[in-house]
C-alpha cells in the first residue's frame, strides 16, 4: 500500500488550518514537529552511538523545527552543536535560540570542520518551501552531507530536493541520500525517490484537516509522536498505515 502524498501547496495551506480551525499556535506546531524529529533521532541513533549531533538549520520553519529538536536532543543526553548561518529577527528564532544558549549549547559557522568531528547530522535547512537550486550559503554544507559517511537524518525533506520531484538531475545535492527521512504530517510527494528509513510525524492532526487533506494517519503506538513506515520490514510497517476511512471502518 503506498502512502498518500501531500503537495507542497496544500502542505501549506493544511499548516494555516491547523492554526485557523485547529486553533495551534506556530510555536505549537514547531515544538511538535521538532519533538518528533528528536524521537526519530533517538531511535535510529540513540546515544550509545555517539552523542555528538550536528544540528543544520535553515533560514525557515524546516530550521525551526532543527532548533526545537536539538533542545530535546540536549535533555536526552546528547551533545548537540547547531549551523546557523541564516538566522532570521523573527521573535520565534530568537528564542528558539536563546532557549539553546542558556543550555550551553554551541553554534558553529564551520559546518565542515564540524562534521568530521560529529556523530550524527540533523538536516534542517530546507522544508516544502524550498524550490530552484540551492542558493548560498548552503551549497557547501549541502555538498558535505552528500559527500559525507557521517548519516544524516532529513526533516520533512532531503534539503536541495524538489519537493515535487526528488533529487536535482545534477548540482549540489544531486547525490545526497539521508538514511533517515522524518516526514511532517504527510509524505511529500518526493518520497517516490526515497529508499531509506521513513518515519512520519505528527500525532496531533485533528481528524477533520486529515479527511479534508485526505492523509494517511499512522498507527502510532504507545507515547510514540513518530510511526515508522520503511526500512527494515517495510511491508509490514506499510501495513501499521491506515487509512482514516478503513480504521473508522
Ligand atoms: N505540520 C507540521 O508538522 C509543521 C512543519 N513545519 C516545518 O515547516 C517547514 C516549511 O517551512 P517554511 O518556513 O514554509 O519553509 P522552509 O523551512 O522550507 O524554508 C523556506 C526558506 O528557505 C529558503 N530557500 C528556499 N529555496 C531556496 C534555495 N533554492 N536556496 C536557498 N534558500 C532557499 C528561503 O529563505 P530566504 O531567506 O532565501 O528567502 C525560504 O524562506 C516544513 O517543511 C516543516 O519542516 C513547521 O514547523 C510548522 C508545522
Ligand atoms: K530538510
Amino acid at each position: 500500500m503506498a502512502l498518500r502524498t501531500l503537495n507542497a501547496k496544500n502542505a501549506g495551506a493544511l499548516d494555516k488550518d491547523l492554526m485557523s480551525i485547529g486553533a495551534f499556535s506556530l510555536d505549537q506546531l514547531m515544538e511538535l514537529a521538532g519533538l518528533s524529529v528528536s524521537q526519530a533521532v533517538y531511535h535510529v541513533h540513540p546515544p550509545s552511538k555517539g552523542r555528538r549531533i550536528l544540528v543544520a538549520c535553515g533560514p525557515g520553519n524546516n530550521g525551526g523545527d532543527g532548533l526545537v529538536a536539538a533542545r530535546h536532543l540536549w535533555h536526552y543526553g546528547y551533545q548537540p552543536t547547531i549551523f546557523f548561518p541564516k538566522q532570521s529577527k523573527n521573535e520565534l528564532y530568537e528564542r528558539l535560540a536563546t532557549q539553546l544558549k542558556n543550555l550551553d549549547i554551541p553554534f558553529t559557522e564551520d559546518f565542515n570542520g564540524s562534521l568530521k568531528t560529529t556523530d550524527h547530522v540533523v538536516d534542517a535547512i530546507f522544508g516544502f518551501s524550498f524550490s530552484g537550486d540551492v542558493r548560498d550559503p548552503f551549497k557547501d554544507p549541502i555538498i558535505a552531507m552528500e559527500t559525507s559517511k557521517v548519516p544524516v537524518l532529513s526533516v520533512d525533506a532531503p534539503s536541495s530536493w524538489s519537493i515535487e520531484d526528488g533529487p536535482p538531475a545534477s548540482g549540489p545535492g544531486s547525490k545526497f541520500h539521508p538514511a533517515t527521512l522524518i516526514s511532517l504530517t504527510a509524505p511529500k510527494p518526493l518520497v517516490k525517490h526515497y529508499t531509506g528509513t521513513h518515519f512520519v510525524g505528527g500525532r496531533f492532526i485533528p481528524k477533520s484537516i486529515a479527511e479534508k487533506y485526505d492523509i494517511d494517519v499512522p498507527d502510532y503506538q504507545d507515547v510514540d509522536q513518530i510511526a515508522e513506515v520503511s526500512g527494515t520490514g517495510t511491508e509490514a510497517k506499510k501495513e501499521a498505515i491506515v487509512g482514516l476511512a478503513e480504521r473508522q471502518g
